[in-house]
């Protein structure tokens, strides 16, 4: 918060105007944005990274693995045309939000969490950003994991909808299923999420861990009993999250645009 105060000082009223309308619009893009700031902010820097497209020599962010069904990145030209139009009208910004295109190759210093990964390891890379068992995750769809025989932790009141939306456990690349993780409430943000997990209706194997482990199962109790307890959570988090090691002065550049590093303009 706070970054471009000096620089542009509307950047963020700006940013959250443009959100508030795309919001409106498209109201899917609020997952993308999320789950942009986790995959770009978790991995060393929040440097926008991830918005780099590939070049000759270097591959995307957005074309590895782990950001597989990332979407929605057109979007952020229209946030960003904004912010160009006013900052025409005041002084250039001279502090730095991005890395080197030479940087961007398979998210250096690690990757985000995998779907298959456990809770010890992603308990371990959330608490070296300073988010301490207390990490929620609400508002999520996902592609399924194959099904290869029904894992018997699942609720069977569940097992009939998670069968239709992949009957085979070698699904078809080409016909992708979405599943809403949180079937009640899918496009709010709530704290169903936590009520699904000890309901035994969560879409990841960590979903599932999540609400069993006893490092986080208490934290999971919580934030289904009181969602204020939840969103206070969720808010510090993502605060800790967008504020984890920006790059400033002569570290970064401020790109002209998301996708490009300024030297190859
Ligand atoms: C804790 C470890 C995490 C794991 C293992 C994980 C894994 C995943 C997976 C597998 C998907 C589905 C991708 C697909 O098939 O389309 C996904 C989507 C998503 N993740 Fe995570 N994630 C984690 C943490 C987070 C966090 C901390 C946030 C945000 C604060 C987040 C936000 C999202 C969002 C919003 C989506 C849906 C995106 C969309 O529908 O466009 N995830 N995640
Ligand atoms: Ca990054």
């Amino acid at each position: 918060m706070n970054f471009y105060k000096d620089s542009c000082p509307q950047a963020e009223e700006i940013i959250k105007e443009q959100v508030g309308l795309l919001y409106k619009r498209h109201k899917n893009t609020a997952f993308s944005w999320l789950r942009n700031i986790f995959h770009d902010c978790a991995v060393e820097s929040c440097d926008a990274s991830l918005l780099l497209d590939s070049t000759r020599r270097t591959l995307s962010e957005k074309e590895a693995d782990r950001s597989f069904g990332m979407r929605n990145f057109r979007y952020l030209d229209t946030i960003k045309e904004a912010l160009e139009r006013s900052a025409l009208r005041s002084s250039p910004a001279p502090t730095s939000s991005s890395s080197l295109p030479e940087k961007a190759l398979h998210f250096p210093g690690g990757v985000p969490p995998d779907h298959n990964e456990s809770i010890s390891s992603i308990l371990d890379k959330f608490n070296a950003l300073g988010i301490n068992t207390r990490w929620p995750h609400p508002l999520r769809q996902a592609r399924p994991p194959p099904l290869p025989e029904v894992d018997p932790a699942i609720n069977p009141d569940h097992i009939p909808h998670m069968l239709k939306k992949c009957p085979d456990s070698i699904p078809d690349p080409k016909a992708v299923q979405y599943v809403r993780n949180d079937r009640g409430t899918p496009m709010k943000l709530d704290n169903n999420y936590y009520r699904n997990i000890l309901d035994n209706k969560g879409l990841l194997m960590v979903d599932h861990q999540l609400a069993y482990d006893s490092r986080t199962r208490p934290f999971v109790l919580k934030m289904a009993k009181s969602e204020d307890y939840f969103f206070q959570e969720f808010s510090r988090a993502i605060q800790i999250l967008s504020e984890n090691n920006p790059l400033t002065g002569t570290k970064g550049e401020v790109r002209k645009q998301c996708n490009v590093a300024n030297k190859l303009h």
